[in-house]
């Protein structure tokens, strides 16, 4: 299996490459030659089998070799090993026909455990055959940035450093992050936003002198070892809810398009996927485009589900390369436009093949709170602020007969304040994090300076 850049200009690598490399040299992301397929009794015969069986299916058909059988089955049962709950990814019955998958029994609580909890095992086991180590960056709103800090923290073979947008994540988030004291971790707080530091992350990765020097690799879901593993449970829900015999919509809470991509994936790869819906908060620019033609920038909002505050959405670029014919001279102008004016228009044809398979809503601020409370007091289930966008967009966007599951992204605990505002109750952490606001904090603050942040790695990475 070789893997190809969506802006044609980089090397095609196999997985484990494709994996260390994280953005392509290009600037481009990284995409599978061909999409595995598995015909329907390959699906059906994934009903009832643990999660780590199925992620070891699903995963393997990408690897193609690069990793021994017996050394990927371990890797995933460690990793899945790691969630408090027996199903890893349970679903449940919010409403009849509207189902929740919920992704937050990992470590940090939100659905980015999934895939960091693997991404950082394979990483070590790559270096380690390689007797290298390497130096992480990533970019984060809030959920990411914890859930690499926790996977990767202590870890020989990596440096991580992880870029914050100052003051805009919630306080639990920065927390989960910043209290954690591992010699490898390192927590910097931009003054900006988040699509700043995801900027910044980009250029570093453009600076083909640093990024050698400090063996550079990205925790972001620009990484397809990110995506690849959040393939995963779009099978798992909807074959415990009848698949491939049923089709299946998804509602997915989108900032930088990786989970909802790792869906499109999933349908690609022979699952029957009716719609996917893009669920945005205020930050609205995917629901826009859709609705236009036109990607266009309008600034970010700050909203009470921080981590999707995101306009760059990054991932979006891997679904224009598919829409668009695997054009990468017209992936190359797109981009090119987007850094130049702020923004794009998509070819007909790949807005007409995107409109084929995807909708999208928004939740405002006012709808958000609003659902929190409804669902509280209708099912007596919280919501965290990230999933009531998914929920309340679902709503309008469910069709009869066919079961809706909405990705439920976060733990209300991560973000009280929000949902004590709908409900008036404050969910409280789980025991092992109930002490995190007595930790200490260790971080630094940056000026948003791509140079600052580069002089700050290079002082302190191992690599
Ligand atoms: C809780 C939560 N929900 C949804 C999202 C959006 O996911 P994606 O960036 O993959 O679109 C994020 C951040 O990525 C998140 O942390
Ligand atoms: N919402 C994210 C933003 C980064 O997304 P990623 O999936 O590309 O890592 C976050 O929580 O940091």
């Amino acid at each position: 299996m070789q893997f190809v850049s969506t802006r044609g200009q980089a090397p095609a690598l196999g997985f484990s490459d494709a994996v260390l490399t994280g953005l392509a040299t290009d600037g481009g992301l990284y995409l599978p030659q061909q999409w595995p397929q598995l015909s329907h009794a390959e699906i059906a015969a994934l009903a009832g089998k643990p999660y780590a069986h199925v992620a070891f299916d699903i995963i393997s058909r990408f690897v193609g070799g690069d990793i021994p059988d017996a050394a990927l089955r371990r890797i995933v049962e460690d990793a899945y090993a790691t969630f408090r709950h027996p199903s890893v990814t349970p679903i449940l019955e919010l409403e009849p026909g509207h189902f929740l998958l919920e992704l937050f029994h990992g470590p940090t609580l939100a659905f980015k455990d999934v895939a960091m909890q693997f991404l950082s095992r394979v990483m070590d086991h790559i270096l380690a055959e390689r007797g290298v180590r390497a130096t992480i960056i990533g970019a984060t709103s809030g959920d990411t940035g914890s859930a690499a800090i926790e996977a990767f923290r202590g870890r020989e073979t990596t440096d991580i450093f992880i870029l914050h947008p100052e003051g805009r994540t919630s306080p639990i988030q920065r927390l989960q992050m910043t209290t954690v004291m591992d010699e490898n971790v390192h927590n910097i707080a931009i003054r900006g936003t988040f699509d700043d530091c995801q900027s910044i992350v980009k250029v570093l990765f453009n600076n083909h002198d640093f990024r050698d020097r400090v063996r550079l690799s990205g925790v972001n879901s620009i990484n397809w070892g990110r995506i690849v593993a959040q393939i995963v449970y779009y099978f798992t829900a909807a074959v415990s809810l009848g698949s491939p015999h049923r089709k299946m919509s998804f509602t997915v809470p989108t900032g930088n398009f990786g989970d909802i991509f790792a869906g499109y994936c999933a349908k690609r790869m022979g699952l029957p996927v009716e719609r996917l819906i893009i669920a945005t908060n205020a930050n609205d620019i995917l629901r826009r485009t859709l609705e236009t033609g036109r990607y266009e920038m309008a600034g970010v909002t700050p909203t009470t589900s921080p981590s999707m505050d995101i306009e760059v959405s990054s991932n979006f670029e891997r679904l224009l390369f598919e829409s668009a014919g695997r054009d990468p001279q017209m992936l190359r102008q797109m981009m090119e436009s987007l850094k130049q004016s702020g923004g794009f228009t998509l070819p007909p044809s790949a807005l007409a093949a995107i409109r084929a398979g995807f909708a999208a809503g928004t939740a405002d601020e006012e709808a958000t709170g609003r659902t929190i409370a409804r669902t509280h007091a209708d099912a007596g289930y919280l919501l965290d602020p990230h999933t009531a966008v998914g929920v309340h967009v679902a709503g309008a966007a469910r069709a009869a007969q066919v079961p809706m599951i909405t990705l439920a992204t976060a733990h209300p605990a991560k973000f009280p304040a929000a949902v004590a505002a709908a409900t008036g109750i404050e969910p409280t952490l789980p025991a092992w994090l109930s002490d995190l606001a007595q930790r200490p904090e260790r971080l630094s603050v940056l000026d948003n300076d791509q140079k600052l942040v580069e002089e700050f790695i290079l002082a302190r990475t191992r690599a």
